[in-house]
């Protein structure tokens, strides 16, 4: 089976691209699968620059094509905040539900129509011979003010996806892809990828 590196630790977003990847025939693996411990620092200010610093950073090290994600929320009301600081919002540790937390405090009381908010993911392709690549997405919703449904991960419990009409943590996996930003990035990169493995000379 072809088999792609995705250059993540979370588990969550691991699960989107195999719904993703998945009927493509790809097997995914991510950091958690190598025996080597592997943690980049993201020390970039956008999502672009974090996404080609994990891809770049993976890819050298082992010698191989591999695809980053770096995502985050973007809420209107807190000036594009937590953005790309969103896995650690509410500290180093990357506790979602302390995220969760945090952004509801910082919105209570404000009515619904000014909570305004979007998913950003960018995806970077990095290997060996090839230009590094990067494609975007992104998905517009609200914030709730409570937490709704069980799927998914991150903040998915509190994003109201209008065009659902329900919480992204109570679509399914195949729902969710359709209208994420992740899904959305993918779409693009998946027009790209022959090509790309082309140049890789068959790698995978
Ligand atoms: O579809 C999503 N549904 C809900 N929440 C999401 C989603 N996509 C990103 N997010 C949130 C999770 C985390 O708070 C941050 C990503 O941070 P980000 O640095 O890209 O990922 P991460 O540190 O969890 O894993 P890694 O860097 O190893 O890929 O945005
Ligand atoms: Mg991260």
């Amino acid at each position: 089976m072809k088999k792609i590196l995705i250059a993540t630790n979370n588990k969550g977003k691991a699960k989107d691209f195999e719904s993703l990847f998945g009927p493509y025939g790809f097997e995914v693996q991510t950091l958690n699968d190598l025996e080597q411990d592997i943690d980049v620092e993201e020390t970039g200010v956008t999502f672009e620059e974090n996404a080609v610093l994990k891809a770049e950073t993976v890819s050298k090290l082992l010698g191989i094509m591999v695809i980053a994600d770096d995502s985050g929320l973007e809420i209107d009301k807190l000036q594009g905040a937590p953005g790309v600081y969103s896995a650690r919002y509410a500290g180093e540790a990357k506790n979602d539900e302390a995220n969760i937390d945090k952004v509801l405090s910082e919105l209570q009381g404000v009515p619904e129509e000014e909570r305004a908010a979007r998913f950003r993911c960018v995806l970077a392709v990095a290997g060996p011979g090839i230009e590094t690549v990067t494609f975007s997405g992104s998905c517009e919703g609200t914030i709730l003010e409570e937490r709704r449904g069980s799927n998914g991960f991150g903040y998915d419990p509190i994003f109201y996806s209008p065009e659902k009409g329900r919480a992204m943590a109570e679509l399914s996996p195949q729902e969710k892809g359709q209208i994420s930003h992740r899904g959305a990035a993918l779409r693009q990169l998946e027009a790209r990828l022959p090509q790309l493995l082309d140049a890789l000379g068959g790698q995978q």
